[in-house]
């Protein structure tokens, strides 16, 4: 009897506190509108989406949270509330490499929330001449996967675009086995986009060592194959084999227990220094001895650290390769202002792509 009079008691305590809740977040959704509305006094083309406050109060919300919910879950609730106070600034339509059912979907909710509408097209290069083209202000992108390295297309969009780099989301991928129906080891075929089937090439050839693969331009396309394909088995994310009528036959069939594919959000927004940032650049070297020693030197000597570095041939005749490389802080920082003015002046070309927030979730 006491334990029942425990949880009525507790559920009254849950229900005052839920009241409470509310009526903070009405009070934070209108500190937001009014932010809004400084935001337009200030500059009538106001951009109303600041990556580094969001990656802030992020940050400063994991310092804060004493538990017992994890960080994790504590970002995931803030991601949703600033990302509906945003929504009352501006409604925002973000671009991403579809269709529904991709990771990069997945990618797309996790760092922007729900409070989007979004627009699924077909290549990565389409997603940069949206953003381009100004129908939507943002589009995301993958760019490199812990499993398989850098998704080239990605880098050389950035050769030729005028678009920044405005955030980066790191997302853990776990591939999902899916089929119409439960008897897949004796499926003949399995769908899946290259990349996916390359992160389960081991479990694969030890479970389905017969099945032919069959790379397909998306893990949703995959899926959609696959329901047509009673012989067929494919690999993608839950959200695919809910979209397409699939049953989850096998969770986290990637081989590589930490797979983790780093995404891209583009735009044309220079995003301040939120304390933890991330410099991307691009630079040509000519084709010579000591080319690539000269153009680290300056990171070097400024303290600048390096944290990757992918060359790729430039299509271009006027130079050889064209290097990627991103290094900590921000564009605005004294060691990475001074190491890019030296650099400047050395090399035939150097593009900052963007200084944006090191991913927070
Ligand atoms: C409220 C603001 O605008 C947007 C909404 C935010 C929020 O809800 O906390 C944070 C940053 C911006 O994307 C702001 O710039 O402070």
């Amino acid at each position: 009897m006491a334990a029942i009079t425990d949880l009525k008691a507790l559920r009254e305590r849950i229900d005052a506190l839920d009241d409470q809740v509310l009526q903070l977040l009405s009070e934070r959704a209108r500190c937001a509108e009014q932010v809004a509305h400084a935001k337009l006094a200030e500059d009538p083309n106001a951009v109303f989406y600041r990556p580094e406050r969001e990656a802030q109060i992020l940050r400063r919300m994991q310092t804060q949270n004493l538990g017992p919910l994890r960080n994790e879950q504590v970002s995931r609730l803030y991601r949703e509330i600033i990302s509906a106070c945003l929504a009352l600034e501006e409604s925002m339509k973000i671009a991403y490499l579809g269709p529904a059912g991709t990771f990069t979907q997945e990618a797309t909710f996790k760092h922007f929330g729900n409070g989007i509408a979004t627009l699924p097209v077909d290549s990565i290069g389409q997603v940069f001449r949206e953003v381009e083209a100004g129908r939507v202000r943002y589009g995301v992108v993958p760019i490199e996967n812990s499993t398989e390295g850098m998704i080239t297309h990605t880098l050389d969009m950035f050769m030729q675009s005028p678009l920044r780099i405005c955030g980066e989301i790191m997302l853990r991928i776990n591939q999902t086995l899916m089929c119409k129906q439960a008897e897949w080891q004796q499926a003949a075929k399995i769908y899946s986009h290259q990349q996916s089937l390359a992160q389960c090439r081991y479990w694969l050839d030890k479970n389905l060592p017969h099945a032919e693969r069959i790379a397909v331009s998306s893990n949703a396309e995959a899926a959609r194959l696959c329901a047509l394909d009673p012989e067929s088995v494919s690999i993608g994310s839950q959200q695919a084999a809910s979209i397409y009528g699939l049953e989850v036959v096998q969770h986290n069939i990637e081989d590589q227990p930490n797979n983790t594919t780093r995404f891209l959000v583009i735009g044309d927004q220079h995003v301040s220094a939120s304390g933890k940032d991330k410099t991307s650049i691009l630079v040509s070297a000519p084709n010579r001895p000591g080319s690539l020693y000269h153009l680290l030197q300056p990171l070097a000597e400024n303290g600048v650290d390096m944290s990757r570095i992918e060359s790729r041939p430039s299509r271009n005749m006027n130079w050889d390769y064209v290097f990627f490389v991103d290094v900590q802080g921000h564009e605005a920082d004294a060691n990475v202002q001074q190491a890019l003015s030296i650099l400047r002046d050395d090399v035939d070309l150097l593009k900052v792509l963007g200084s944006y927030p090191v991913a927070v979730m």
